[in-house]
């Protein structure tokens, strides 16, 4: 893999996201925090910014950011709420929504999300509903979120009856992915931004995929060369992909490997520690390699490549090993209907011809999909 991005001179590389009127760039570096104030000041304006976070984070990088805010004389309130996806819900959204209509803003108020993915799912439907529309800007600060949630303007919160259900697409006006602050995300939880990284080589780069399987470890464990690129060869991946199908009616699909499967994991668990977003998609990537398999589409050996390298990252591959989970396998399919990339009643699959060669279909093998699924709950 060659990437600029080793040999940039600059404190920070810049991604732009061409999406027209919508267009933005994205950054990514070390210590960015510490100088929010003059990368977002084209955005601001006399009603200051509103700092969405969740508690966690706020303990650990909020100060960084109000510092840089105060120096530069940039009004400033926050909202926090409790850290985890349960914070994607009715009830977190609408305490959120009334804290800050009850602060007084106008539609130039800036919105950011200081967070990770549950944040800026969350704060990014916060501002596409106020006054119906308020400019935000993203601060991502798990992995999950540099590589992927902070980019694209899917934003939204879950229902009962499935994740992500009720949302807006609503893009951000800057992405600002300080790798230094993942120094202190929790290991689990950079294992499960992992799974997306992946996500992206078994898409259509198979030599990034290759060039993770040498380097995921530096990846994980430090804020060096190897971290950055990876964040910014996934950021470009999808500022690709979203840049030619910005409301997903056909190539953004194929971000959602692994989804399909995985969002029906996570709803079963009921949105908890138990099973994280990422740790979903990794399973959820190896059930559409497993029933690709078996539909004689993908060689077989792959996916035990796939599986091997989640596993050696510390990633958990198959669903028996969410603790304490019986699995019903007709609710998971039961949850699979009601995926937004059903159309006339059929659902479009994310299927794969192997590493790096991912496409959208309709002609899944519903007897074979069943038995992927069964053999991931009860491997
Ligand atoms: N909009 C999109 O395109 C998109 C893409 C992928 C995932 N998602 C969504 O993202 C969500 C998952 O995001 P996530 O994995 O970032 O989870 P998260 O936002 O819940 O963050 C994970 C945990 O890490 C903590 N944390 C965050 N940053 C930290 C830091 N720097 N140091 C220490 N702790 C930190 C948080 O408080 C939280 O407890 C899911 O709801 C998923 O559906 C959205
Ligand atoms: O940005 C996209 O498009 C994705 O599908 C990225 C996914 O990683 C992400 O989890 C997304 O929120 C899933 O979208 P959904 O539309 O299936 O809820
Ligand atoms: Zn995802």
């Amino acid at each position: 893999m060659t990437n600029q991005a080793l040999s940039s001179p600059t404190n920070h590389d810049i991604l732009r996201v061409e999406l027209g009127p919508r267009s933005y760039d994205i950054l990514v570096g070390s210590n960015l925090l510490a100088n929010t104030a003059s990368h977002i000041a084209p955005f601001v304006r006399k009603a200051g910014v509103i700092v969405i976070s969740d508690a966690t984070v706020a303990g650990k990088h909020l100060p960084t950011v109000l510092a840089s805010l105060d120096s530069a004389g940039i009004a400033h309130r926050q909202v926090i709420v409790p850290a985890g996806e349960k914070s994607k819900s009715f009830a977190v959204f609408e305490d959120v929504i009334e804290q800050i209509l009850a602060m007084g803003i106008e539609r130039s108020t800036l919105i950011i999300a200081l967070g990770g993915g549950v944040v800026g799912d969350l704060a990014g439907y916060v501002a596409a509903s106020l006054l119906r529309g308020l400019d935000f800007v993203q601060i991502p600060t798990t992995l999950l979120s540099q590589v992927d949630s902070s980019v694209g303007g899917k934003t939204g919160i879950n229902s009962k009856s499935g994740k992500n259900l009720v949302g807006a697409f609503h893009q951000p006006r800057l992405v600002l992915a300080d790798t230094a602050v993942l120094d202190t995300l929790p290991r689990r939880e950079m294992q499960a931004g992992y799974a997306e990284v992946v996500k992206y080589g078994l898409i259509d780069d198979p030599e990034f995929f290759d060039w993770l399987e040498k380097n995921a470890e530096a990846i994980l464990n430090n804020d060096g060369p190897e971290r950055r690129a990876a964040v910014m060869r996934s950021c470009a991946a999808k500022a690709r992909i979203v840049s030619q199908d910005e409301r997903e009616s056909g190539k953004r699909a194929l971000l959602n490997l692994g989804h399909t499967f995985g969002h029906a994991l996570e709803a079963e668990t009921g949105y908890g520690a138990k099973l994280l977003h990422g740790e979903a998609v990794a399973m959820g990537m190896v059930i559409a390699h497993d029933v690709c398999g078996a539909m004689g589409m993908a060689p077989g050996g792959e996916k035990d490549r796939i599986v091997n390298h989640l596993k050696s990252v510390g990633l958990p591959v198959v669903a028996s090993e969410v603790p304490g989970m019986h699995w019903d396998i007709d609710r998971l399919i039961g949850h699979m209907s009601r995926d937004k990339k059903v159309r006339d009643g059929e659902i479009t699959f994310v299927m794969t011809r192997g590493i790096g060669k991912a496409f959208t279909s309709k002609a899944m093998d519903v007897d074979k999909m069943r038995a992927a699924i069964t053999r991931s709950c009860r491997a």
